[in-house]
This record gives structure tokens, C-alpha cells and sequence, in this order.
């Protein structure tokens, strides 16, 4: 029988077969086939189809029986080809039979071996010349085939010159290459010799060992001839080994790793800085850019956490994403509509921007509108309309700076976005919050509060039909009794409240316009910082509000605000609510209560009548106090509140009185153009004198009380605490405790008094400027009258003048900042 099996070809390894090569066709006889066919049938069977012990037809056998057959052919199965057997094999031409014999021969199989003529030959021919053995092949002894083969001339090949040339390459390239491979060991060596240590030892040891070696091999050394001698000198010389090993990345320049070298200011660019440091000899070149390059994380993490906890070496820490992608990610929370200018709506939208009413004459002193320039004191904003210093050197001129920063450069789709320097992100329990993408320097602007500027009903409104059951509340009090509600505004809503920010939150007159921006802080902004302020009271209104929901189920209002939210910014002087700061009578209680807590002994540990007598006598002289503070207070702002709006009104009028007394520039300026008006000048009499200002008289009265009321409290409740602690002490001491420390009356800080007044307190956080300290004693009066002549406290308006009226017991406080500061010079 003859089968064809295209797919299992088998080559007989008989040494009579010549067929393997010649023919897939195996010849099987059918005493074979049967003798398999009895084998299967004895088998068990392993399945239901091979049940049946009935020997197969054989002519089904092959197609039916599904035997594994063996790869191996066996011996004794006589395999034969039919090719010879049929005769035809004579008569296919040799070259026929030759190509089929390419055709199967394999690396392993004998045609290699067996076969070895024509380009076999040649090859093996060359490469034993190349060999160029001592002794010639030809004349081996005793193979008598290649002895007679040596006498025949063969033809020489056409290829046999390029073949020689192909092999003289290869000889030459182990050289060659040994050649690179021990420059680069030589460069090697040099950085780690300027490495030092263990590393360069076992490398100059490992060198020389290769020099032995190649020593023995007596291997000729070709010379490079591509080779120049000023790189070869270029070689010889070790590199810095920093220069050598790292190369500094792109992005260790941009993103939160900008502006992280000491002494980087962030309002200049980049290059000033590289200037200013160099000068300072903190860098030594431009090329050297900052001082922490090798791999630096972010300066901010490891500070905040050496900082933070300096025993505390070892954390677990998540890379911050920036570390891979320094823009930062795009949040862009659902609800939020982007506002990036105010917007009036409804009735505010009738209320018209005021002309700028305050002119700054820095460039007459020659000053760049520092803490002194009025306009910044007044909280205007500097233009060329009202400051004659020009736009490069005035300082007072934040929100043109943050115009500049946030506009879009040419042919870029979106602004710079480390010039922005804020970026949204998800916090871990309080939502959103915002952080800084860039350094900021203390009191420099960082983003514009921009949304909706509302009027009070609508407020009122939004608070009680839009946002009643919201979480989150974006209203802000704004200037005019009006609103900004950032619920569709700019980034700025997103920053949080701590009772320990790092910024504040103000309002200044720009071009005429009220706008409310973020400030950096007194300590400035590093990267990565999350930004906050507080939020002190409430964003809207207490007393409207309230009296428009009075009627929801006996909800107040806080109800509805931040006021009772649970304050989550972990900082260590933290509040517990978002509330408002302590009003100056609760302050005064709860110091004066630790104050006993800290002195009296606890009712458990002396029953004794009389000290508990004196406890209850200096507990209510303090309930007194505070109620007499109280009243103080209130009379205070609520006069201040009046006063102020009065100020305003004069200051619209513009032209008389008051504002020409702040602005004696512009006073000159007007009696000058009044003489120059005037029919003949030279010989007019002088102008007259400007009328001796009108006294305030409602003020100075209302000033002259407080004064007078202020000292009364102070001097009686401190006498009569002194006497109090004084009998206490006595019994103490008897005590053998510690001698207590008679308490001096802290009337805490005076923006306190705020919330006291009429309009239901001021919403943003009256935190002082820097370089002014809060005054924590009475003791420390001296300090702060020395620090209010300085001129700083020329910035306090409003009710903040209140408070240091009270405070500082001025006989005229009542007038401009310039009032209290020319007052308190004339009392020295
Ligand atoms: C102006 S939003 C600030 C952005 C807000 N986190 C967000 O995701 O939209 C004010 C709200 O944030 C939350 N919040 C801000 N500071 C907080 C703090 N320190 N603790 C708890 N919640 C705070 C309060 O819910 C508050 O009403």
C-alpha cells in the first residue's frame, strides 16, 4: 500500500535508503499494517469507540485507526522507494536531483558532510587558507582523496577577492574593538577614580588584569585613524564626576521645582533671580541654576516635614503627582462656571463705580509707594490717574500685576500657568481647596474673588431658595453692602478656611471699582502650600438672614451657614467651627476663667468659706467687666459705623472739606489754581489761610467718652482683680503653692470689636500688615504707641480705629488714620 503523508515526512536512516531525500512517499506492506492492526485489537480498550475486538478490514485501517505512529522509522519495517523500484529515478537529469537535494538539506543532516563540493568546497577551502596552519592540509598523510584533490589546479573565484576582503574585516574587528572597549574602560576608570572608594579600587584591578591578558595575547594594536589627538586629550582628562554620570532633566527647572532655590523671589523672572544669586555668591555661575538638583523633591515636603515633627525621620509618603507632571492636574469640578470679572446682576448692577478719591504723592518723596504711599493706605490701587510714580517702580499696583500674570500670552491657547500659580485640588475631608503652583512673597497678590456682586434681597433670596440644604457656601460680603456669591466665580472660591492661614482675603479699589483678591500672608507662599484664610464670620449678613429664615422651623441662620461647621484645619490654635473669632466680652470671659482655673484652687480641693468667697467675688467682677466691655464695644462701632459713613460721604463730595484735609496735595494743587484764577496774581493779597479744620464734634465727644469710660474700666477692674488676687495670693502662699501672678487685663485684639456693630460685623478677617505685632498686655502699650508712630497704623479705618481708640485712650481719634498718628505724636 501506498500512503502519501505530506505532513509527516520520514527520511529512512537505513544506510541502504536513498530515498529519504529524494521522496516524502513511505512504502508500508500490509503484513505490517495488519501485524499493527492485531497489536490495536489487543490493546484494552480505553474507550467506546474501540470496543469492538473483531479484527478491522484492512482496507479500513488506514483511514479509520487513529494510531499515534512513531517519528522513528523502525528497522524492521522494510521502507522502500518506488521511484527506483519503477525505474524512473534514472532518468531524472543529476542537476534536477542536486537542487532537490538543497532543498532538504538541514544543518544537521549529512548533505554538509556528505555533500561537500562545488561552493561548500570553496568555502571550506578558504577558511582553511585563512587558518594558515603551519603544516598543508593537502598533505595530510594517509587521506589519498585530498592528496590526489591538492594536485589539481582549481579555478580561482571572482568572489574569492572580496571574500579575502570580508575576512581580512573580520580578523581586524576583535581588534578593533578591544580597542573601544578599553577606551570606555579608560573613561571608566577615570570617573571612578574620581569617585574613590571601593568601586574605583575594583575597577583599576579588573584593568589591569585585562592589560595582563592582553599582554599574553601578544594582539597587534592597530591605531584608530579616525581618532583626533584633541579627543584623545579630551579623554585623558577626567570630567567633574557630576557633570560625567548625571544629566540634569528639563523638568527639575519648571513646575514646583521652580523657585525652590533659597533666596528666589518669586515677583522676578527668572533670570533676575539667576543675577541676584549669583551677586549673592549663592550660585557661582548662570549655568548653575539651583542649589538642589540631583533628584530634589519638592523643597516644601521635606521642609513641612522636618518642620513639622523633627523626631520624626521616618513616614510613609506618597510621591506628589507634580513630581511626574509639574502642570499640575485639571480639576474641574462639576458645579462650577467659571466668572473670571464680576459680574453685577439685578439691582447691583445700578450701583456705578466711584472715581478714584485718593491720590498718592510718592514720587514727590521719591518713594515707590510703600507702606506709606496713601493710596495703598487707603486700599487704592495705584494708576497713572492717581500716582505719578511710573508703572516699573510703583509697588502699589497688585492687581495690574495679576493682569499680567493671568492674561494669555501670543499664539498660546491658555495663560502661563506658573504665572497663574494656583491650581484646584481635592482635599482630604473638606472638598476642594486650592494650592500654590509657585512661590508668592509676602502680601502679593495671588487670585481675584470674582462671581455674581448681588445686593442684599438678592442674597437674602439665594440663601433661602437656592442654597438652603447646601453644604458648601461661596457669598462673600463685598464693599457697598453688597455681595460677591462665587457659586459661579473664579478659583478663588475653592480656597478654605484655617484658623492659622497663610493668606488673606481684601478689598481694593481698583480704577474706581471695589475688587477682592487673596493675599499672601505676613510669611508668604511656598510651593505646593495649600492656601487658606480665615474666614472669621460669616459670609452674609447674620441679621437679614436671619430674619428671613426665622420662619423655617426654628432654624437660625447659622444653621444654614459655616458658623456651627466643624472646623477641620488640624492647626493647633484651631477654633473647632468656622464661626466667627471671639467677640472681646467672650474673650475676656474665657481668659479671665482660665486665669482662675489656673490660680483659685478647685472647689474639691479647699471647701474653705472665705476662698470660696473670693472666687465668687472675682468671678462676678469679671461678669461685670464683661458686660461693661460689652457695652463699650458697641457704642463704639456703632459710632464708628456712623462716623464712617459720614467720612464717605464727605469723600464723594470730594471737593471740600475732608478729603482736601487728606489730600493737601490736591489742596495746593486747588488753591493755586484758585490764585491763578484770580484777575491780576501778582498783585492780589496771598491767598488766605485754609480754615483751621471743623471739629468733628459729634466724634471727639464720643471719643472723649469712650476715653474716659475705657480708663474707668480698666483702672477699676484691674485695681480691684489686683486686690482679689492679692487676697487670694496671701492665702496661696499659705498654701505653699506657687505665688500667682496678678493678671493684667487683656482687652484682645481689637478687631474683635467688629462684630458688635450695627450691620452685623465685617466679614473678612482684619488681620494686621505685616510689621505691625498685635499687642497682647496693656504692658505692651509703650511698644505699640511707638509702632503706631512709626506711621503704620495710619491703615486703620473703621472700626479698627474704634478699638484703638479704646485702646489707646486717644483724645482724638475719630479722623483719618493720619488724625490718630498726628494725635499721638502731639500727646508725646
Ligand atoms: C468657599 S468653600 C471652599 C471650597 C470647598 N471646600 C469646595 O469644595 O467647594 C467653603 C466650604 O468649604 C468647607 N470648608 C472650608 N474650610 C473648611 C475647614 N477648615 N473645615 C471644614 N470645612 C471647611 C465648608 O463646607 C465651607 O462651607
Amino acid at each position: 500500500m501506498v500512503s502519501l503523508d505530506a505532513s509527516r515526512s520520514t527520511r529512512d536512516s537505513s544506510p541502504e535508503s536513498t530515498a529519504s531525500t529524494l521522496s516524502c512517499i513511505t512504502v508500508m506492506d500490509r503484513s505490517s499494517t495488519a501485524r499493527n492492526s492485531i497489536a490495536a485489537s489487543d490493546t484494552p480498550p480505553t474507550s467506546v469507540g474501540e470496543t469492538s475486538t473483531e479484527a478491522p478490514d484492512a482496507s479500513k485501517t488506514d483511514s479509520k485507526v487513529e494510531r499515534r505512529r512513531s517519528g522513528r522509522v523502525r528497522q524492521s519495517i522494510a521502507t522502500y522507494n518506488d521511484t527506483i523500484l519503477a525505474g524512473t529515478a534514472i532518468h531524472t537529469p543529476r542537476k534536477y536531483l542536486e537542487a532537490e537535494a538543497v532543498k532538504h538539506r538541514t544543518v544537521s543532516g549529512d548533505t554538509l558532510v556528505s555533500h561537500i563540493d562545488g561552493p561548500a568546497q570553496r568555502l571550506l577551502d578558504e577558511a582553511t587558507e585563512k587558518l594558515d596552519p603551519a603544516w598543508d592540509m593537502n598533505e595530510v598523510p594517509g587521506d589519498a582523496t585530498t592528496a590526489e584533490a591538492s594536485t589539481v589546479r582549481r579555478r580561482e573565484s571572482t568572489r574569492r577577492s572580496k571574500l579575502k576582503d570580508a575576512a581580512s574585516a573580520i580578523v581586524s574587528a576583535p581588534s578593533a574593538l578591544r580597542k573601544r572597549t578599553r577606551e570606555a574602560m579608560e573613561s571608566g576608570k577615570q570617573k571612578m577614580t574620581a569617585l574613590g572608594g571601593d568601586r574605583g579600587k575594583a575597577l583599576r584591578q579588573t584593568e589591569e588584569e585585562e592589560d595582563n591578558m592582553e599582554a599574553d595575547e601578544h594582539v597587534p594594536k592597530r591605531k584608530r585613524v579616525s581618532k583626533s589627538p584633541g579627543a584623545a586629550a579630551a579623554l585623558a582628562q577626567p570630567k567633574p564626576i557630576a557633570e560625567a554620570c548625571f544629566k540634569k532633566k528639563t523638568w527639575q527647572n519648571h513646575g514646583m521645582y521652580i523657585g525652590q532655590s533659597r533666596g528666589f523671589k518669586a515677583n522676578h523672572t527668572e533670570a533676575q533671580n539667576k543675577q541676584e544669586q549669583i551677586s549673592a555668591g549663592i550660585i557661582a555661575t548662570t549655568a548653575q541654576k539651583r542649589e538642589n538638583w540631583a533628584l530634589p523633591l519638592p523643597l516644601f515636603t521635606w521642609e513641612k516635614h522636618l518642620m513639622d515633627d523633627p523626631t520624626d525621620e521616618w513616614f510613609d509618603f506618597e510621591l506628589p503627582y507634580e513630581v511626574y507632571n509639574t502642570q499640575g492636574r485639571k480639576i474641574k469640578p462639576h458645579d462650577w462656571h467659571r466668572i473670571s470679572k464680576n459680574r453685577y446682576v439685578g439691582d447691583a448692577a445700578r450701583i456705578k463705580p466711584n472715581p478714584n478719591l485718593s491720590v498718592c504723592e510718592c514720587d514727590k518723596w521719591g518713594t515707590v509707594c510703600d507702606e506709606n504711599c496713601h493710596n495703598r493706605v487707603m486700599r487704592y490701587e495705584c494708576d497713572d490717574s492717581n500716582c505719578k510714580v511710573t508703572a516699573e517702580r510703583c509697588t502699589n499696583r497688585q492687581f495690574a500685576e495679576l493682569k499680567r500674570r493671568t492674561e494669555k500670552k501670543e499664539n498660546k491657547r491658555e495663560p502661563n500657568a506658573y504665572d497663574v500659580g494656583v491650581e484646584v485640588m481635592p482635599t482630604r475631608d473638606r472638598g476642594f481647596g486650592v494650592r500654590a503652583a509657585r512661590t508668592f512673597d509676602p502680601g502679593q497678590i495671588i487670585v481675584e474673588y470674582t462671581g455674581e456682586v448681588i445686593d442684599q434681597n438678592e442674597c437674602d433670596r439665594r440663601m433661602r431658595e437656592e442654597y438652603a440644604n447646601n453644604q458648601c457656601f461661596y457669598i462673600m460680603r463685598f464693599e457697598n453692602k453688597l455681595f460677591i456669591d462665587a457659586t459661579k466665580g473664579s478659583i478663588g472660591r475653592f480656597v478654605n478656611h484655617s484658623c492659622a492661614p497663610n493668606c488673606e482675603m481684601s478689598t481694593m479699589t481698583v480704577n474706581g471699582e471695589p475688587r477682592m483678591a487673596l493675599f499672601a500672608g505676613p510669611n508668604g507662599i511656598g510651593t505646593g502650600e495649600e492656601l487658606t484664610y480665615d474666614y472669621n464670620f460669616e459670609y452674609v449678613s447674620v441679621h437679614s438672614v436671619s430674619r428671613v429664615v426665622s420662619g423655617l422651623s426654628n432654624r437660625s441662620y447659622r444653621d444654614f451657614g459655616d458658623a456651627k461647621t466643624k472646623c477641620l484645619c488640624g492647626a493647633p490654635t484651631c477654633r473647632g467651627t468656622l464661626g466667627k473669632k471671639e467677640s472681646l466680652a467672650a474673650g475676656v470671659k474665657r481668659k479671665a476663667q482660665n486665669l482662675l482655673d489656673a490660680i483659685l484652687p478647685k472647689p474639691d480641693e479647699d471647701r474653705s468659706s472665705k476662698r470660696r468667697k473670693v472666687a465668687n467675688a472675682v468671678r462676678s467682677q469679671i461678669a461685670r467687666t464683661t458686660h461693661a466691655v460689652n457695652t463699650v464695644a458697641a457704642s463704639a462701632t456703632q459710632a464708628i459705623e456712623q462716623s464712617r459713613s459720614r467720612e464717605e460721604r464727605l469723600a464723594r463730595r470730594h471737593s471740600s472739606g475732608d478729603a482736601l484735609v487728606r489730600q493737601p496735595g490736591k489742596l495746593k494743587k486747588v488753591s493755586a489754581n484758585a490764585c491763578q484764577d484770580a484777575p491780576s496774581s501778582s498783585s492780589s493779597p496771598p491767598p488766605p489761610p485754609s480754615p483751621p479744620r471743623q471739629a468733628h464734634s459729634k466724634r471727639e465727644r464720643l471719643a472723649t467718652v469712650l476715653k474716659s469710660s475705657t480708663r474707668t474700666l480698666k483702672s477699676t477692674t484691674q485695681s480691684q482683680l489686683t486686690r482679689y488676687f492679692a487676697t487670694s495670693s496671701t492665702q496661696v502662699t499659705a498654701a505653699a503653692a506657687p505665688a500667682p501672678q496678678i493678671p493684667e487685663l487683656d482687652f484682645g485684639d481689637y478687631e474683635e470689636l467688629a462684630p458688635q456693630g450695627k450691620s452685623g460685623g465685617r466679614l473678612r478677617p482684619t488681620t494686621m500688615r505685616p510689621g505691625l505685632q498685635r499687642p497682647q498686655t496693656s504692658a505692651s502699650m509703650k511698644s505699640v504707641a511707638a509702632t503706631v508712630r512709626s506711621g503704620v497704623v495710619r491703615s486703620v479705618r473703621g472700626p479698627r480705629k474704634a478699638a484703638a481708640i479704646v485702646r489707646y485712650g486717644l483724645q482724638d481719634g475719630a479722623g483719618s488714620g493720619e488724625t490718630i498718628r498726628r494725635v499721638l505724636v502731639d500727646d508725646e
